[in-house]
């Protein structure tokens, strides 16, 4: 009997190991599953390998009966699994940590950079024939060398970060953190934690988020701390869409302090809201951090050492929950 399911088609090398390995059932057409056909994994197949768009909410894991003891989640973000209702069930959660931080961080830089160089705008210039020739004044951005980026979460994308903005680009680095960093985490970078969001964002000229989504960080760039933000910065965002509030974020964009965001993530994925597709000022990326293959090619690995783990009877290395 097939004891484990993907919900979603994995590059080609990983599900070819896998099928070496396993028995395993696929996604054929890579469709994302609805809610009921969560549920009916959930009874069907001991191990489900969901990624970031599978809502395993409390209701869904609620199901009976329960055949599901380990969800092995090809991603490291777990804010679409209510943790507290797997474990209550029995269910083992893992993820797959640190194999997608070099890209995730590339990509926050991306972002920061197309942002502050209107990169996007220029783009789209170009293709529509809309770009008459070298000018003085043509869409003149932000410099980015030496200026400050303020990072939410210091773990480890937002270090990797840290590290190319002040290696690369020579940027002064703030961050804020919930717990003190020991000195090997921040050799090098000359950074200075602060004590609140409140006391960073009006100091840097670049923010980027880092920190997990989930409950406990919902809307927590919201109106009030957008509206503390440098006048003429930049936001950031490669964490979770819900970390931002959305209307607030295009009110700091459109009345200031606000001058352009770069955002990888989405409050209601893959439904932009319409108000962003329509700005010039704001870069939109489809969830791409860890989107090279080579990272996802490792993610796959390490949900097979998971479940390796799991399925022998040993501890899984990157148990969450
Ligand atoms: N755009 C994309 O494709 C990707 C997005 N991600 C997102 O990036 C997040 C971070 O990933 P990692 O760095 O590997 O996780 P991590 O666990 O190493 O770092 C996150 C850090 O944020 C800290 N934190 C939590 N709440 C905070 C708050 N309110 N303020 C400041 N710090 C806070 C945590 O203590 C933790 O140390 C993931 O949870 C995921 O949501 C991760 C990979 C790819
Ligand atoms: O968003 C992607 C993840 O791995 O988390």
């Amino acid at each position: 009997m097939t004891r484990i399911l993907l919900t979603a088609r994995w590059p080609q090398a990983v599900e070819a190991e896998l099928v070496r390995r396993f028995e395993v059932a696929f996604n054929p057409d890579d469709h994302p599953f609805s809610r009921e056909e969560l549920k009916q994994a959930l009874q069907n197949y001991e191990i489900v390998c969901p990624t970031v768009v599978d809502p395993l909410d409390r209701e869904v894991l609620s199901v009976e009966p329960l055949r599901c003891r380990l969800l092995a989640n090809f991603g490291v973000g777990v804010n679409h699994i209510d943790l507290e209702t797997a474990r209550k069930r029995g269910i083992t959660v893992t993820n797959t940590p640190g194999v997608l931080t070099d890209c995730t961080a590339d990509l926050a830089m991306t972002l920061l950079l197309m942002t502050a160089r209107r990169a996007g705008e220029g783009e789209r210039q170009v293709r529509s024939g809309r770009w008459r020739g070298w000018r003085p004044t043509h869409l003149l951005g932000t410099k980015v060398t030496g200026k400050t980026l303020g990072i939410v979460g210091m773990g480890r994308i937002g270090r990797a970060v840290a590290r190319r903005a002040r290696h690369g680009f020579g940027m002064r680095i703030l961050y804020v953190h919930p717990r003190p960093l020991a000195p090997e985490d921040l050799a090098g970078l000359d950074a200075q934690a602060c004590d609140s969001l409140e006391a960073m964002l009006p100091q840097c000229d670049f923010v980027s988020l880092h920190c997990p989504g989930g409950a406990k960080n919902y809307h927590l760039l919201d109106r009030a701390r957008l509206s503390r933000m440098k006048p003429g910065s930049f936001l950031v965002n490669t964490a979770r869409g819900d970390v931002v509030d959305t209307d607030a974020l295009i009110a700091a964009l459109d009345h200031g302090p606000l001058r352009g965001a770069g955002l990888d993530v989405y409050e209601n994925e893959p439904n932009i809201d319409p108000r962003l597709l329509a700005r010039e000022d704001v870069v939109l990326l489809p969830h791409l951090g860890s989107a090279t293959r080579e990272t996802r090619e490792a993610m796959g690995r390490r949900v097979l050492a998971n479940l390796e783990a799991f399925l022998a009877g040993r501890e899984p290395p990157d148990r969450v929950v």
